[in-house]
């Protein structure tokens, strides 16, 4: 299976002022949905900015694997669809590596079809549950020939002559639940509706209307999104710039606040306002941000961020913006370690189930590099020590390496944390780091800070 290979540790330490102006790489949840989208859609798709990390390319070749095209020509993704509902039966089962947004969102895509689909992936996404997904395909008509006691990979697909559309209230705030119910949509006869009580980020709804899918949404009073899709109508090619990952933004943003004397500036960032929760937080803390340039680009709102070191003071984040800053708890808690006071994060629970369970990974890690919090149910508090004195590890030669459990955001989160640490921060492996952020290394020493 794939990530057989070697493990990569790392070292972040302590470093100088950081400094200079940098760019991430595209939004992974508008990569993946590029190369969907475009996969399935008539005509011709262009997008320039896109991630190139090795998750988005999972996704690329499971699209090829059912009949797009898909080609690089310079620094364009040049992609030709298949037409709504004319996919073909891959021959081999999809390999989704270590994303749970591809994967997901394929079981959504194709599930509903005529044919056998089978999904498998590495150790972090074999153990993560896939029956929120197949819950909502199975009452659409789909079989589930094979899976994993648990609803878990590897898992084989059928779907039925014809889907029957559903009403289907998403029980988690998960935008990848509701993104697989509206593309089993776009093959089903008929309105799909899916029932959001918690807006989750709407990037799967507003992509797939600049495609042409007839989708609508109604907020009700109670702030309970419905949203409708007709299946079966035709999607056509569209010209798409990715803009840069407010999640990825999130390392050297904090890294910035946490080193002292640093001055960055960071561009091109999305603020859709469904995934600014980092920020805003962070803001709260006494986080020296300016948001630069706000402008409109190909219907997102996009800014310029410049970030100075900060005297950070804990905060209460509220359990509601959780899901404006799901991937982002891990390096949040980082910028808390360094501090005044304590900052307490709740309504984690969906952290549990990420490609690690985060919240224990990010305690433990926290813990054994000297930092005081508490882990609980699905919640985490910590105490913070400005300056980083005292932190860091191996304070009596004892093996204090975090572990990153094939979690991308972990090994990112906790180099960031070394970089202002006493003592250097060591991780166990760098390798899947790749999956999202493969510059994250030549850019975080581009701006000055002490990685190997
Ligand atoms: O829809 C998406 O692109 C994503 C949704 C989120 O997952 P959940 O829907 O499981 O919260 C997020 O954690 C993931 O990185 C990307
Ligand atoms: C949770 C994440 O991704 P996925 O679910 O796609 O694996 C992430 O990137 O933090």
């Amino acid at each position: 299976m794939s990530h057989a290979a070697a493990a990569k540790p790392a070292t972040a330490r302590k470093s100088p002022a950081l400094s200079g102006t940098a760019r991430v790489p595209g939004d992974k949840s508008i990569s993946h949905r590029s190369m969907m989208f475009g996969g399935l859609a008539s005509g011709e798709t262009r997008v320039t900015g896109l991630l190139e990390g090795e998750d988005v390319m999972r996704t690329a070749a499971a699209m090829k694997a059912m009949g797009a095209h898909i080609e690089k020509r310079g620094t364009e993704w040049v992609i030709r669809g298949t037409g709504n509902g004319a996919l073909l039966q891959p021959e081999g089962p999809l390999d989704f590596g270590n994303a749970g947004t591809g994967s997901r969102l394929t079981m959504g895509l194709v599930g509903t079809y005529d044919m056998e689909t089978t999904f498998i992936g590495d150790a972090s996404l074999s153990g993560r549950p896939m029956g929120r997904v197949l819950e909502p395909l199975r009452q659409m008509g789909v079989q589930v020939l094979k899976a994993t006691p648990g609803d878990r990979m590897p898992i084989t697909l059928h779907g039925p002559k014809h889907a029957a559309p559903i009403t289907y209230r998403v029980p988690m705030a998960s935008a990848q639940v509701k993104s697989a119910v509206l593309l089993a949509g776009l093959n089903t006869p008929g309105i799909t509706t899916v029932i959001e009580p918690v807006m989750t980020r709407d990037h799967t709804e507003k992509m797939l209307r600049g495609f042409g899918a007839n989708l609508s949404v109604e907020t009700d009073e109670r702030g309970v999104r419905h949203i409708f899709i007709e299946g079966q109508g035709k999607l056509t090619g569209q010209i798409i710039a990715v803009p840069g990952d407010p999640s990825s933004a999130g390392f050297p943003l904090v890294a910035a606040l946490i080193v002292p004397g640093s001055d960055i500036v960071i561009e091109n960032v999305l603020m859709n306002p469904t995934r600014t929760g980092l920020l805003l937080t962070l803001q709260e803390m006494g986080g020296k941000i300016d948001i630069l340039n706000p402008r409109n680009a190909g219907g997102e709102d996009v800014a310029d961020l410049r970030v100075r070191y900060s005297e950070l003071k804990g905060v209460t984040v509220p359990p509601e913006r959780a899901p404006s800053m799901i991937d982002e708890y891990p390096v949040l808690a980082v910028a808390a370690s360094f501090a005044e006071g304590e900052t307490l994060m709740q309504g984690l629970e969906e952290l549990r189930v990420k490609e690690s369970d985060r919240l224990s990974a990010v305690a433990n890690g926290l813990k054994i590099n000297g930092v005081d919090c508490t882990e609980g149910e699905a919640s985490l508090a910590v105490r913070g020590k400005p300056g980083g004195k005292g932190l860091g590890g191996h304070p009596n030669g004892q093996d204090t390496t975090v572990q990153t459990h094939l979690d991308h955001r972990i090994a990112m989160s906790f180099l960031v944390m070394g970089l202002a640490t006493e003592k250097p921060v060591t991780i166990d492996d760098a390798a899947m780091i790749a999956t999202s952020f493969p510059e994250f290394m030549g850019l975080m020493t581009g701006l000055g800070a002490e990685i190997g």
